[in-house]
């Protein structure tokens, strides 16, 4: 099976963008690399009294229009290539909703489904007394990603101040409300992603009526809610990495994602038949949520796919080969940096509260999130109809040539 390199792709990805909008060969070169990155080393001890070796990262990619931002991720196939891409599509994600902010990410190779509670919180605050020095909320905000969560959140805040010695909430978002998170982040990145989809469907004239969902962590489980919620499909499949499940009849989300924190899995949930988790891609669907790791949607899959909308909540699941074969079979792609984008806009709007002390209502929330989204998602479909190319190089094409523009502005380049 062909394996690929994210950050070639995402590197592929800004030269696309930057041939539509002619920019000179310096700008484009400094945009297809990280600005810093940095490589952490350290030892945890285990729950048996070993000590364990880990290796992490940090990558800033871009930090023109503000402090670097962006999530924390724990997994086992981590690798530097990967923390850069997902750093590169932070960049054009923050820029694309328009938020002061540059683009970031971090990881730590290891496995948490085979670690304690008290060996994750080890590995969190190691990260920190590793990474501190270039941390900070005028330099770089990191937030969960996949399998961290706002207690990872917590435990690195606790290291963080203690290191610093003085409280300093606004240098991760995504924290228990407790602590100085705020209300609506949870669900911030589906709801973000669900109204992309509203905003597409009105766009396209479609009416997101069945949906199903690849990927029930955070991302897949909130998405459930909400397409249902907001917009009154009815799910019919969903996987996770252990397998899927189908019901053409629908799946009541809330009872699904009770089941999956009951018992781990979506497997075994009454009236629904299991398939493969790859089926969960190929059926026919009005809409189609990615919600899991990259390269889910290859050239290998693209042409099975029935969906009319894929709403990219997981980054970089679509690789290019597969973005021109379904452009040319109409299926409509919502792109990661647009339809993942309502996480850190959430996550802004915690920064802003954390630096002025306030605390705003969710419905708040919701709304500037609406908006921030709406407006996003016109920047977007005005560059689909004047540059006429797919919808994922229309969106780069918003978020590099924002970029460029500050990169400019300063001297860079
Ligand atoms: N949490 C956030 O705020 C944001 C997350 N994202 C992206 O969304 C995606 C999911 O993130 P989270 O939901 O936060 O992570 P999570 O750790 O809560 O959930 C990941 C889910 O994917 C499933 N999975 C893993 N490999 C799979 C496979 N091969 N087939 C099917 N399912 C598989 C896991 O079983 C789990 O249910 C990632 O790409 C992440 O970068 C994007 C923007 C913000
Ligand atoms: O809220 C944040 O900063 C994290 C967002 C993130 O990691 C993402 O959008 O992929």
């Amino acid at each position: 099976m062909k394996s690929y390199n994210s950050f070639l792709v995402a590197q592929q990805q800004v030269e696309e963008a930057a041939r539509i909008l002619n920019l000179d060969k310096a700008t484009t070169e400094f945009l297809k690399w990280p600005q810093r990155e940095f490589k952490f080393t350290f030892p945890v001890r285990m729950d048996d009294g070993r000590f364990e070796i880990f290796h992490a990262y940090r990558v800033q990619y871009n930090y023109a229009r503000g402090p670097a931002k962006g999530g924390i991720r724990f997994h086992p196939d981590e690798t530097v290539d990967v923390v850069r891409a997902l750093a590169a599509w932070m960049t054009w994600k923050t820029a694309v909703v328009d938020l002061p902010l540059g683009g970031a990410k971090g990881g730590v190779v290891c496995d948490p489904r085979h670690l304690s509670q008290k060996e994750l919180e080890n590995i969190a605050r190691a990260y920190i007394r590793a990474s501190a020095d270039i941390l900070g909320v005028d330099k770089d905000v990191p937030a969960p990603d996949v399998y961290t969560t706002p207690q990872t959140m917590a435990w690195m805040l606790d290291e963080f101040e203690t290191i610093v010695r003085k409280h300093q909430p606004g240098v991760f978002t995504d924290k228990p409300l407790p602590i100085g998170g705020t209300e609506g982040r949870r669900d911030a990145t589906s709801r973000g992603g669900v109204i992309s989809v509203r905003e597409a469907c009105k766009f396209l004239n479609i009416e997101p009526k069945t949906f199903a969902i690849q990927g029930f962590g955070n991302a897949g489980q909130r998405a459930a809610l909400l397409h249902e919620e907001l917009l009154g499909g009815k799910l019919i499949a969903a996987c996770d990495s252990r397998g899927g499940i189908l019901n053409p009849d629908g799946i009541n989300a809330k009872e699904l994602v009770t089941h999956k924190l009951k018992t781990g899995t979506v497997l075994n949930f009454p009236g629904a038949r299991h398939i493969p988790s790859d089926a969960v891609l190929e059926l026919d669907v009005d809409v189609l949520y990615p919600a899991a790791l990259e390269n889910a949607i290859s050239e290998k899959n693209a042409g099975l796919i029935k969906a009319k909308i894929i709403c990219e909540l997981a980054n970089g699941p679509t690789t290019p080969e597969a973005d021109l074969i379904l452009y040319h079979r109409n299926i409509f792609v919502l792109p990661d940096i647009l339809a993942s984008a309502g996480g850190v806009t959430v996550s802004y709007f915690e920064m802003l509260q954390n630096s002025g002390g306030e605390m705003w209502e969710e419905a708040t929330v919701h709304a500037r999130l609406d908006k921030k989204i709406s407006n996003a998602f016109q920047s977007f479909s005005d560059a689909l109809r004047e540059k006429g190319v797919h919808p994922r190089l229309a969106a780069m094409v918003v978020g590099v040539a924002r970029v460029a523009e500050a990169c400019k502005i300063r001297g860079w380049v």
